[in-house]
């Protein structure tokens, strides 16, 4: 079920949403979500074949349109596009969703310098780069918002997955910094930290040799509500945190896990 069926059907109406990571899992939800809700949206990732395919599911689903661009974040010109693209086509952005992430599961020990790189670059430094190139326009216009979509508590560590964790906790830290210079011109950003929700995206690149059906159905008895998440878990909160209803909601890391954090022993309250 789609998450905007919550909120108002004209609730993002004016908004220009730039969603990246936008053509599958969460990413997608959030814009699919955003669509229905009136904003104009443009989602950028590296696939162009994702990225269409998403923009026809969005259409079907929403009976609006939206708009995608090729974009690795990880590239500065990349997003000097991007940006130029979205001012073209809707006007400058007033929301920017950094959604997209590379992580993959690799002992601490055996971690190379370019496996790290390979993740560092995409989700910390690919959340400066988006933030950088959008964030100019919107302090110009006095107000926007940033969603970044992070960790619960990454300060605790990740294991198995340390480079993504060292990204997670450095992009909390950014959302606070953020969060205090852009406050006082209209810029709102904040954090939403999504517990274990089975994207394709985890399955292929987080579980290893694990069998994704056995390894969800494991998941889902340690958290307190006893079920893994969906992409609409996070996408209405995603709604809720840019929207007017969220207007005095900023520098915040929004857990939404079903209870994951809270690290309930197995069996507890069974
Ligand atoms: C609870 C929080 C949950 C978070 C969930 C998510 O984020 S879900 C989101 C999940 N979604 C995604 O992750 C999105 C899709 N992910 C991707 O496209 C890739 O993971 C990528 C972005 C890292 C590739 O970037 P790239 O083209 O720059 O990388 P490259 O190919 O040039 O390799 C560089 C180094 O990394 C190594 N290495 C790379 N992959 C793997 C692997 N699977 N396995 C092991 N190692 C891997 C590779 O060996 C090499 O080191 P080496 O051996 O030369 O010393
Ligand atoms: N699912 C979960 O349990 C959890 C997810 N998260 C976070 O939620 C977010 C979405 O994850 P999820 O939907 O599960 O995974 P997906 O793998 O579906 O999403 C990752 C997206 O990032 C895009 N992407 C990867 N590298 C780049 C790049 N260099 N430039 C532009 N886009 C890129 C991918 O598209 P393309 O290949 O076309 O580039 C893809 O659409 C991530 O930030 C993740 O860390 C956090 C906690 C838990």
């Amino acid at each position: 079920m789609d998450g905007h069926r919550y909120f108002a059907p004209d609730l993002l109406a004016g908004e220009v949403a730039v969603v990246t990571g936008g053509g599958s899992g969460i990413g997608f939800a959030i814009a699919r979500d955003f669509v229905a809700l009136g904003a104009d949206v443009v989602i950028a990732s590296r696939s162009a074949e994702r990225l269409a395919d998403a923009e026809g599911r969005i259409a079907a689903r929403t009976g609006r349109t939206c708009a995608s661009l090729p974009c690795d974040v990880r590239q500065e010109a990349d997003v000097d596009r991007l940006r130029e693209f979205v001012t073209a086509r809707y006007g400058p952005a007033t929301t920017v969703v950094n959604n997209a992430a590379a992580n993959f599961f690799m002992p601490a020990e055996r971690m190379t310098r370019r496996a790290f790189d390979a993740v560092l670059s995409t989700d910390l430094a690919g959340t400066f780069n988006v933030t950088r190139g959008l964030v100019p326009a919107m302090l110009e216009a006095g107000r926007g918002l940033v969603l970044n979509i992070t960790l619960a508590e990454p300060d605790r560590g990740f294991p198995g997955f340390s480079h993504c964790g060292a990204a997670k906790a450095a992009i909390v830290s950014l959302t606070s910094s953020w969060a205090y210079e852009w406050g006082g011109r209209g810029v709102r950003v904040n954090g939403i930290a999504p517990g274990p929700v089975p994207t394709e995206g985890v399955a292929a690149n987080m579980l290893g040799e694990h069998d994704p059906a056995r390894a969800f159905a494991g998941a889902a008895t340690r958290i307190p509500a006893r079920r893994l998440g969906t992409p609409e878990d996070i996408s209405a909160a995603a709604v809720f945190l840019c929207s007017p209803a969220g207007s005095w909601i900023t520098g915040q890391n929004l857990v939404v896990d079903g209870g994951f954090s809270l690290n309930v022993p197995p069996n507890a309250g069974a």
